[in-house]
C-alpha cells in the first residue's frame, strides 16, 4: 500500500517536472543564470524565509504530539538561521542593501502559508508547508546531478542537496503521514488541495525571479 505522501507526490509530478524544466532551474544548474535573476530570488527568499519560520512556529503551537512540536520549533529556528545567513553571505556577495518589498509571488505564497497554518487544522497547515521542504530537496538533488562545475551557485545547491536538509525533509514526511493516517477523508482532501497550491507557488516563486516580476506601477 502506498503512503499518503507518495500520493501527494504522484498527484503533483506534473508540477515538479514543470519546475525542473524552467529556465531558472536549468540555468542555475548550468551556472549561466544571470546574476540579477539570482539576486532577485535571494532577496525575495530572505523575505519568504522569515514568514516560513512564522508558519512553522504556528504549527508548533498547534501540535498535540510533543515530538512534533519540538520538530516544528527546530524547523522554525532553522528557517530563521538560514534567513540570517542569506543576509550575511549572499547580500554581501551581491552587494544587496536594504530589504525590498515582497513581489507578487512571494507576497501570495507567504500570506498563504501564514494564513493556512494560522487558521486551518494542523494537518492542513503541515501539508501546505511540505512542498517547501520536499520540492527543494528534489530540485536540489536534480540540480546536483546535472550541475556544471564550477558553478557560481554551488553553495546554494549544496544547501538543498545536502544531508542536513535531507533529514529535515524525512522528518516532515513522517509527520505528514502520521497526521494523515489519524484524520478524516475530508481533511485528507484538503491536505491534497493545499499541497498542490504550494507546489504551484514554488513554481511561481522561481518564475517570478526569472522574469523579474514586479508590481505594476499603478
Ligand atoms: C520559496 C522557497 N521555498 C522553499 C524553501 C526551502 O526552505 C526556500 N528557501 N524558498
Amino acid at each position: 500500500m502506498s503512503t499518503f505522501s507518495e500520493s501527494l507526490w504522484n498527484n503533483n509530478l506534473d508540477i515538479y517536472n514543470f519546475i525542473t524544466n524552467t529556465d531558472f532551474i536549468q540555468q542555475l544548474s548550468d551556472g549561466c543564470l544571470p546574476e540579477e535573476k539570482f539576486r532577485y530570488y535571494i532577496q525575495q527568499d530572505a523575505l519568504y524565509l522569515a514568514d516560513f519560520g512564522k508558519a512553522l512556529a504556528l504549527l508548533a503551537v498547534k501540535a498535540t504530539d510533543q515530538s512534533h512540536m519540538l520538530q516544528f520549533l527546530q524547523f522554525a529556528q532553522g528557517a530563521v538561521i538560514v534567513e540570517k545567513a542569506l543576509h550575511e553571505n549572499y547580500f554581501r556577495l551581491y552587494n544587496i542593501t536594504g530589504g525590498p518589498e515582497k513581489m507578487p509571488g512571494c507576497f501570495a505564497y507567504t500570506h498563504f502559508l501564514v494564513s493556512t497554518t494560522a487558521i486551518q487544522p494542523l494537518e492542513v497547515g503541515v501539508a501546505a508547508v511540505l512542498p517547501c521542504f520536499w520540492i527543494y530537496r528534489e530540485v536540489g538533488k536534480y540540480i546536483l546531478k546535472h550541475a556544471a562545475t564550477p558553478n557560481p551557485y554551488q553553495q546554494w545547491i549544496d544547501t538543498y542537496a545536502g544531508d542536513e536538509f535531507d533529514t529535515l525533509v524525512t522528518q516532515m514526511l513522517e509527520i505528514t503521514n502520521t497526521l494523515a493516517a489519524q484524520t478524516t477523508d475530508s481533511l485528507r482532501a484538503q491536505m491534497q488541495e493545499v499541497f498542490r497550491f504550494s507546489c504551484r507557488m514554488e513554481w511561481t516563486f522561481w518564475n517570478d525571479a526569472y522574469v523579474l516580476n514586479a508590481w505594476k506601477p499603478v
